[in-house]
């Protein structure tokens, strides 16, 4: 499985009491540092991937802008190919190339929406993606390295199946507080702390108020 699958890194901006959004849906917890940081990063992997709910609360593009470098692919996982047309990622998909993962399950309408777009649309799982196969059809394209950037659903689902190789959380000096707040890991959670994936320190990086912290999967 590890060489049929690209390289995973999780990356997050997490405020002190581990949400990654209010209950609102803002979500901007990293500074202006950060952010180039998070750029430098994008500029050298191959892909990003975020869940549909990123795309829908966030509007993101994806791309970029505060460092020099090349855009990567977006990979969007989308099981029901709810994805508005009016999206910064439908609307800039004839510049920057786009991959929106579905299941067998999407309706025919959405499918239809869909192929419309200059876009590679690849389907695996009976009514919702299946990471593990398409990760193995990424791998196929020549896909090495993959940012996973989000939400807490997807997070989870990586941290579920220890689909992943590095996480790089920044830490961000904010309390944001409150049950229906998006946290940085959602899901059903384990049971037990020995079922989470062990993780070691590689290391921390202040940026003035925020700490960014490097882990590798053991
Ligand atoms: N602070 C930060 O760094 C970041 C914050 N955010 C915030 O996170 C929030 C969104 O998080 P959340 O609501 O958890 O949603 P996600 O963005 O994680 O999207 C989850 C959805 O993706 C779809 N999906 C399809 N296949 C899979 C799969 N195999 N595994 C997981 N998801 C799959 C599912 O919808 P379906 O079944 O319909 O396909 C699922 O409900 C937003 O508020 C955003 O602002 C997001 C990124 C970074
Ligand atoms: N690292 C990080 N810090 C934050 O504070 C964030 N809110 C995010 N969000 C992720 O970045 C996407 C937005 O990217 P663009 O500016 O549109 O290029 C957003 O959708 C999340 O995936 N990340």
């Amino acid at each position: 499985m590890e060489n049929s699958r690209p390289r995973i890194i999780l990356s997050t901006a997490i405020s002190i009491d581990g949400k990654i959004a209010t209950k609102t849906n803002d979500s901007k917890l990293s500074s202006k540092e950060d952010i180039k940081r998070l750029h430098k990063l994008r500029s050298k992997v191959d892909a990003i991937l975020v869940g549909k709910n990123t795309v829908s609360r966030d509007d993101p593009i994806l791309t970029v802008r505060y460092a020099k470098g090349k855009n990567p692919i977006r990979i969007i996982l989308d099981s029901q190919g709810t994805i508005s047309k009016k999206s910064k990622i439908l609307q800039s998909c004839d510049k920057i190339p786009t991959i929106i993962a579905v299941s067998k399950k999407i309706p025919q309408k959405n499918l239809e929406k869909l192929q419309k777009f200059p876009i590679e649309i690849i389907i695996t799982g009976k009514d919702y993606v299946n990471l593990k196969l398409l990760l193995k059809k990424l791998s196929k394209k020549k896909i090495k390295t993959i940012l996973v950037e989000g939400g807490g659903t997807v997070n989870w689902e990586f941290v579920k199946h220890k689909l992943f190789d590095e996480m790089i959380v920044t830490l961000s000096p904010f309390l944001v507080g409150g049950e229906d707040a998006i946290s940085y890991v959602g899901g059903s959670g384990f049971s037990k702390i020995s079922n989470s994936p062990n993780l070691r320190l590689k290391s921390v990086k202040r940026l003035k108020n925020h700490l960014v912290l490097h882990y590798e999967k053991l």
